[in-house]
C-alpha cells in the first residue's frame, strides 16, 4: 500500500495537517497516512525525509505558517531551500504548503487561505501519486493553491495537447 507522509507545525496558527488528511481522505482510499508534527517550518525538512526514508513515504506533505517579521521570511526560505534539498537526496516529492501570516487581511481570511491551501495541495500530492495525468491535463491553467486561479494566458501558438 502507497504511503503519504503529513508533516505539519506547532507554530502554525491553522491545523493544516488535518485539514490535508481530512481532503486525503476525500480523494480515496489504498493508502495510509502517516503524521508527524515539528515545532517550526525549519524542523520540517528532516522530518519529511524520515518520513520518506525510514517510513517508507512515496510522498510527504510539509505544511508551516511563517509569521511577518523578517527573521520569519528568513525562516521560511532556510526551510524552504531545506525541503528541496530533502527532495533531491530522497528523489521524492515533498509537497511544500506555507501560508504567510500577512498573506491574509485578518484572521478570518488567514484561517480561510491556509484551509483552503492544504486542500488544493493535498489534492495536488494525491494526483501526482496516482493520477499524474491528471496535473498534465492541468498545464499552462494558472493554478493557484488558496486564492482564486488566474487562469491562463493566450500565445501564440494556441496550442494545448
Ligand atoms: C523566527 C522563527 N520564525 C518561524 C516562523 O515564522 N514559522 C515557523 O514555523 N517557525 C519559525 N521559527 C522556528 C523554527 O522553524 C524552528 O522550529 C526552530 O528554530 C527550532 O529548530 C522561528 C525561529
Amino acid at each position: 500500500m502507497r504511503r503519504i507522509g503529513i508533516v505539519d507545525t506547532t507554530f502554525a496558527r491553522y491545523d493544516m495537517g488535518s485539514t490535508a488528511e481530512d481532503e486525503l481522505r476525500k480523494m480515496g482510499t489504498g493508502f495510509k497516512i502517516i503524521r508527524r508534527t515539528v515545532p517550526g517550518v525549519k524542523d520540517l525538512p528532516v522530518a519529511a525525509k524520515k518520513l520518506i526514508e525510514e517510513e517508507g513515504c512515496d510522498i510527504v506533505i510539509a505544511l508551516g505558517m511563517p509569521g511577518p517579521k523578517p527573521i520569519d521570511k528568513q525562516c521560511a526560505h532556510e526551510a524552504s531551500q531545506g525541503l528541496i534539498m530533502a527532495q533531491l537526496l530522497t528523489n521524492t516529492h515533498i509537497i511544500e504548503v506555507f501560508v504567510h501570516e500577512d498573506e491574509a487581511k485578518d484572521e478570518k481570511e488567514l484561517a480561510w487561505l491556509a484551509d483552503r491551501r492544504a486542500r488544493e495541495h493535498a489534492q495536488n500530492a494525491y494526483w501526482l501519486l496516482f493520477k499524474p495525468e491528471k496535473l498534465r491535463k492541468m498545464a499552462g491553467t494558472g493554478q493557484r493553491q488558496g486564492f482564486e486561479d488566474v487562469g491562463p494566458i493566450e500565445g501564440k501558438s494556441g496550442m494545448r495537447h
